[in-house]
């Protein structure tokens, strides 16, 4: 019966059986060693340079100033599943689905190496009072005495006295062209004049000249805007300077201008960095800077002789760096004759708008120069996109009527206007106050 090949059938199996769960003990064992820490840690040799593991490449560090001691890394290699242990004989190919876990590990990436924060902006201080700029037309209306005496007073006076024959229209039209309005506003302008005169009846001095307001303001309107692009705005969530550039001939008043348009957005509670790419001449920058002290406002300037456009490119970058809200750059006010200086305001621009757009491009005419200041505007307006005037010395001349010429020459409104050296004689234009002034006694 104990010879029963059952029996021997049963102990073979027992002892197979005793065999697999020995060597399955085995292998789990060596498994269990493979995760223990402390024994792990006396086998795997701790990572050099610097805790990184090369993949099959130089590794490089960045120079400088970084001397921080090798820090021990805090998920050491032994504990990582991917790369734990090497593969021994009777190893599975992959690690068992059921073998030990762990659970992933939040690893601090290095923070992105940080450029030196740029310096803040000054916080406008200004040195001085700054006149307020609503309502400077009116209190400025007298620095337009000549314009107002041989355009305003000679008109008023010729269509005051009543019915006009065809010699007093004569001089009407002359008055007009005297004043610089130029042949085709002028024209127009006696057209609309005899038009309503008679359409409406006018006997009386007082409805001429209400006529003659109205006339000359709808001469001067435009549908275009005159505010001046001189606040910041944002640009995929960030905050932009608005970039202004000032451009014009020689002795126009463009750093003057820059300097007064910076006051005005001071006293706005604006922050303004000055830009003095008028490199030409050394005491352009002087100026420009002196305009700044007063204001509180930054100057960046280049060298004697530096390329305007390098200067330009600066000024905007600092200004963008300091988180300013307007950008005012005095460019170099060269020639409109010379071709290859006309090209390089062109320079000015598209380097500029390497790192930012323009917003406003100013042309500053004298008004004293009459026709040669529109022949100035009609070049500059062929290099560079002009989006605005600015008519400076109004207060110095009779020939205030090329505000209306210029603007409808080049379809670009006049946005500021001069009216003396002083700091707070810069006016914003609006034709139905100007008008007024014009026509005032
Ligand atoms: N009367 C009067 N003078 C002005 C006005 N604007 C500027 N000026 C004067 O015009 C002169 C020239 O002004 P600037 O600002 O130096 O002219 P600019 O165009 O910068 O000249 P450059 O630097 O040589 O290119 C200065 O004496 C200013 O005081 C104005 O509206 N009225």
């Amino acid at each position: 019966m104990s010879s029963s090949p059952w029996f021997w059938i049963v102990v073979v199996a027992v002892v197979v059986l005793v065999a697999v769960l020995v060597a399955g003990l085995l292998i789990a064992r060596r498994r269990r060693i493979s995760l223990d820490e402390s024994k792990a840690a006396d086998v795997v040799e701790k990572p050099k340079g610097g805790g990184y593991t090369a993949t099959g490449g130089i590794a490089l560090a960045p120079g400088g100033e970084k001397t921080e001691e090798a820090e021990e890394p805090e998920h050491p290699v032994e504990d990582r599943p991917e790369t734990d242990g090497q593969p021994a004989v009777g190893d599975d190919a992959a690690v068992p689905r059921d073998s030990a876990q762990r659970t992933v590990r939040d690893v601090e990436l290095p923070e992105p190496a940080e450029e030196a924060a740029p310096e803040p902006a000054p916080e406008p201080a200004p040195a001085e009072e700054i006149a307020p700029a609503t309502g400077r037309l009116e209190r400025l209306r007298g620095r337009l005495g000549k314009s107002r005496s041989v355009f305003g007073q000679s008109l008023l006076g010729l269509l005051g006295a009543g019915d006009l024959d065809e010699d007093s229209w004569q001089d009407v039209e002359d008055t007009l062209l005297m004043a610089d309005l130029g042949a085709a506003t002028t024209t127009e302008i006696v057209e609309r004049l005899r038009d309503e005169l008679k359409r409406r009846a006018v006997r009386t001095s007082e409805e001429a000249r209400a006529v003659l307001q109205e006339v000359l303001t709808s001469a001067l309107s435009t549908d275009a805007v005159r505010a001046v692009r001189a606040l910041p705005h944002t640009v995929d969530g960030v905050k932009q300077p608005a970039v202004v550039l000032i451009a014009g001939v020689n002795g126009t008043g463009k750093t003057t201008t820059t300097g007064k348009l910076a006051r005005v957005l001071v006293a706005q509670g604006s922050t303004v960095v000055l830009g003095a790419a008028d490199t030409f001449r050394a005491a352009a920058a002087d100026q420009l800077q002196t305009w700044a002290e007063r204001v509180g406002a930054e100057v960046v300037r280049g060298k004697e002789g530096a390329d305007p456009a390098a200067v330009a490119f600066d000024a905007v970058k600092r200004g963008t760096e300091a988180g300013v809200d307007a950008v005012l750059v005095d460019t170099a006010g060269r020639l409109h004759t010379k071709t290859g200086l006309m090209d390089e305001l062109g320079k000015v621009k598209r380097v500029v708008e390497k790192q930012a757009k323009v917003d406003e491009v100013l042309l500053v005419l004298d008004a004293t120069t009459g026709q040669n200041g529109l022949m100035q505007a009609r070049v500059f307006s062929e290099v560079i996109d002009v989006t605005g005037i600015v008519l400076t010395k109004l207060d110095g001349t009779a020939k205030g009527g090329i505000v209306f010429q210029v603007q409808r020459e080049l379809g670009v409104p006049v946005k500021l206007v001069g009216l003396g050296e002083g700091p707070d004689d810069l006016a914003p234009f609006e034709p139905g106050a100007f008008v007024e002034a014009l026509l005032s006694s």
